[in-house]
């Protein structure tokens, strides 16, 4: 099956920065939820508006249904971080710009408004929204669009937990319909939206798969109390590394070593933690940290 969207070695390459994106291949199928993760700086963002026919690649090229992107083809819809509402114009005259811009705006966005909680707030210019009001009215405006592919650049950046749902539900609801969504994040909750992620890391992808599939192949996740860690424990871990839990940390136990070495190390930490040192069933965050630090065995 030919997928719908379908890039071939990306690579982008900033005087002065160098190479940020290397060699990168993605290819989403028609009607697939494809999350793009990483951490502060990984290449999401210039990965999403090269995908999305906004940017240049210095190489490679990318294609939408077997023609040459272009973010202007009425079957895009690209959301880029801050770059949509214009701060003169109030949330409704925005509103109204992109619906004349856009052939295929359509008159969801009332739907829209009310689902984000943002209709007292349309009579406002946007120069005096909050960060998570600007971004709202940006999703409202972007999703409004009656595309064939939605590329969200960090849309659920600014936003609180209940309007992260609000969200996932619209994406889903949209697909449900046949459309396809490429959508980056640094926040694991969004992998709870997605088919498939795609983890990016210092302009590399490091992993790609299902949710399922990722989860099942992490390695045991420990939880150690702080005050037990020692560097003799450390290297027992994943890279040596830990991730803050609270008073605790988790980590990743190494494939040549046990939840047993751990607890033995912990010893010799001196901090008579053995007992407190236990597995845990993974978390989104877990996979999110694991693959977002490291690269795929
Ligand atoms: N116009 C530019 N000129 C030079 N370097 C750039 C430019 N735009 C981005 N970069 C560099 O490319 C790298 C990737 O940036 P990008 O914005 O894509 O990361 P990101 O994963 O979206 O990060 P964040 O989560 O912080 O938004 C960074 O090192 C950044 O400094």
């Amino acid at each position: 099956m030919t997928a719908l969207l379908d890039a071939t070695g990306i690579t982008k390459r900033f005087d002065g920065t160098g190479v940020v994106l290397d060699d990168v291949d993605v290819a989403v199928e028609e009607g697939e939820i494809l999350a793009v993760l990483g951490p502060n700086g990984a290449g999401k963002t210039i990965m999403m508006s090269i995908l999305a026919g906004s940017e240049p690649p210095s190489d490679g090229a990318v294609s939408l249904d077997g023609r040459p992107i272009q973010s202007s083809s009425i079957d895009v819809s690209f959301l880029l971080q801050n770059t949509m509402a214009i701060d003169t114009l109030t949330g409704r005259e925005n509103i109204t710009f992109y619906s004349r811009l856009h052939p295929q705006f359509t008159a969801r966005w009332e739907e829209y408004a009310e689902a984000f909680e943002i209709v007292d707030d349309l009579d406002t210019p946007v120069g005096e929204y909050s960060g998570g009001m600007r971004r709202k009215l940006e999703l409202v405006i972007a999703l409004s669009i009656d595309a064939t592919i939605y590329f969200l650049d960090e849309p659920t950046a600014a936003l609180d937990m209940a309007m992260v749902q609000k969200l996932h539900s619209i994406i889903r609801s949209l697909r449900s319909d046949g459309a396809t969504f490429v959508v980056s994040s640094h926040l694991p909750s969004d992998i709870e939206v997605a088919d498939r992620l795609l983890f990016l890391r210092d302009g590399q992808i490091t992993s790609t798969g299902d949710t399922e599939t990722l989860l099942a192949e992490l390695p045991s996740v420990v939880r150690i109390p702080e005050v037990a860690l020692s560097e003799a424990l450390r290297s027992n871990l994943v890279d040596g590394r830990t991730f803050d839990d609270g008073e605790q940390v988790r980590g990743f136990v190494s494939p040549d070593s046990t939840v047993e070495a751990i607890a033995e190390a912990s010893c010799d930490g001196g901090a008579g933690a053995v007992s407190s040192i236990e597995t845990v069933d993974p978390t989104l965050t877990d996979l999110f940290n694991y693959y977002s630090q490291s690269r795929r065995p």
